[in-house]
């Protein structure tokens, strides 16, 4: 039983152009790892296949078992509006991932007035801070933030990655961020990763049996 979180060797294609080449990643339990890159090189890629949103062609992932019944690596987008049903209340969407609510409320991720209210009503911030709490209330060993913060202001990110990092240093989850914002990682990271020195081949033409795998 493995205690990581891994990809070996991922391959993936949208259609017929590869995307990931005999990618490989690890992050160890507790651990804050950055995945650095430029827009377009398959950060979110890698993201999705981490976290089991997406099956590669080839290679394999790894996580341990959850503590509960989601998945061991919880994946946060940036687009938090995207992440939520509309029609559901805050505290119903929270609901969704554990019946009590209390660990991200006493956290102060969380303001229980928000409970009673629906996503259009909290702001790009606050709505994100819900999408990780989601996440959060998972118990995740992993947590997969995507750009999370990108579209926030200084104030919001510094709170939001305070939180994050605090729950890491409990020892609660280990974290890869994932961004083209390299002072960001290096304030938030022990360890960063460029997409580049993680491929294995480089300049190979792609195979005949490209596929995309929705998981
Ligand atoms: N659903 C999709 N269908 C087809 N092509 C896609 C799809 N999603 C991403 N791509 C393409 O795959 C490549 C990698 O995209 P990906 O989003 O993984 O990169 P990224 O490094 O996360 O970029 P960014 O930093 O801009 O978010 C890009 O060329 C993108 O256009």
């Amino acid at each position: 039983m493995t205690d990581t979180l891994r990809g070996a060797g991922l391959w993936f294609a949208y259609h017929r152009d590869w995307v990931l080449r005999d990618v490989s990643i690890q992050v160890s339990p507790g651990e804050i790892v950055g995945l650095w890159g430029p827009s377009g090189c398959g950060k979110s890629t890698l993201a999705r296949l981490l976290t089991g949103r997406l099956r590669p062609a080839r290679g394999t992932v790894s996580m341990p078992a959850g503590r509960g019944r989601a998945r061991s690596a919880q994946l946060v987008l940036q687009q938090a509006d995207q992440s939520v049903n509309p029609r559901w209340k805050i505290g119903r969407i929270l609901a969704e991932a554990a019946p009590d609510p209390a660990p991200v409320l006493d956290s102060g991720l969380v303001f229980p007035d928000w409970l009673g209210s629906f996503p259009h009503e909290l702001s790009g911030g606050e709505l994100q801070r819900v999408n990780l709490a989601r996440a959060l209330l998972c118990r995740p060993l992993f947590v997969v933030a995507d750009e999370i913060t990108a579209s926030l202001d200084a104030i919001t990110q510094v709170q939001i990655w305070r939180i994050i990092l605090d729950g890491a240093a409990r020892g609660d989850y280990g974290v890869l961020a994932v961004s083209h914002d390299m002072p960001l990682l290096d304030a938030v990271a022990s360890r960063i990763l460029a997409m580049e020195d993680l491929t294995a081949r480089r300049g190979v033409l792609p195979g005949p049996d490209v596929r995309h795998d929705e998981a």
